[in-house]
């Protein structure tokens, strides 16, 4: 049998003294591609930390691909969200050059090497036309291209997206999903990608790894997103709705009206 890529077994991680996730075990086999949900403050971020040995489990191993992680390994490729981007005047390409082997914007660049390092990974996610831009000038959609390109400088078997369609239109979220798809099945990448949203990546998906109540559940959309798996992750009612080809995951509270929170991030009243 083939080594997963990633093997959590009863792993707890703790952020600021509590615990966020509690006894977590799942098995990502190589090469699939799964959706990370749940809602905010879920543990997410948390749970990409732990794999990139970036928190140490307070109980608990994490193995990827057989060895327990280590900080710093390359094989990891590392997309945080998106916040802040270098501004002024830094081109696409030097923007994208700078990531190669750590080097930081202001210090010399990795030579001939980075330069064909950064052209490829530029290449790789259709953003050669990026390279001379003022990364200041260029759009939600087009600056995660670039830091995509940044991941992929070296030659990562796993890529760790953390919401990488925060903030873009439908059009540029399905464009961003189909891309990394392409990209992971030409590669034999392993992807996790967390969302608000589990519609744009229905289709892509082989696996959904589902967080809530410190809890982690991975497994076939068909299998994790349904009212009766998710009622038993939570631990309180929870109904997944079909509309259409959409999925709505809304929390029920005791019969009447409350905050709920779907999967889109938004939170709203709910009857059901
Ligand atoms: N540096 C920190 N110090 C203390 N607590 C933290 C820290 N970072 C995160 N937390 C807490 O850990 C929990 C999990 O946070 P995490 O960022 O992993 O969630 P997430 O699912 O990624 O959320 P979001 O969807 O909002 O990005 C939250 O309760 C958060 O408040």
């Amino acid at each position: 049998m083939t080594i997963p890529a990633l093997e959590f077994s009863h792993v707890t991680l703790s952020r600021g003294g509590h615990d966020v996730l509690r006894d977590v075990s799942f098995k990502v086999p190589q090469g699939s591609f799964v959706g990370v949900l749940g809602a905010n403050g879920a543990g997410k971020t948390t749970l990409f930390r732990g794999i990139l040995g970036l928190e140490a489990p307070g109980a608990g191993t994490i193995l990827f691909e057989g060895r327990k992680v280590r900080r710093g390994n390359s094989a990891a490729g590392y997309m945080p969200q998106m916040r802040n981007m270098p501004g002024g005047q830094l081109s696409g390409l030097s923007m994208v050059e700078a990531a190669y082997r750590g080097q930081v914007p202001g210090l010399p660049w990795g030579g001939r090497k980075g330069r064909a390092a950064a052209e490829a990974a530029l290449a790789a996610v259709d953003a050669l036309s990026l390279a001379h831009r003022p990364v200041a000038t260029l759009s939600g959609g087009q600056r995660q291209r670039l830091l995509l390109a940044q991941v992929l400088l070296d030659d990562p078997s796993l890529l760790l997206l953390d919401e990488p369609m925060a903030s873009l239109d439908p059009a540029r979220m399905s464009d961003t999903v189909t891309r990394i798809h392409t990209l992971a099945r030409k590669r034999n990448m392993t992807v996790l990608l967390s969302a608000h949203d589990i519609n744009p990546l229905l289709g892509f998906m082989d696996y959904v790894l589902y967080l809530a109540g410190g809890k982690a559940l991975l497994g076939p959309v068909r299998e994790v997103i349904t009212s009766e798996t998710l009622t038993a992750l939570y631990g309180a009612p929870v109904e997944v709705l079909k509309v259409g080809q959409r999925l709505f995951v809304v929390a029920e509270g005791g019969g009447g009206l409350f905050q709920s929170h779907d999967c889109t991030g938004h939170h709203h009243n709910a009857s059901l």
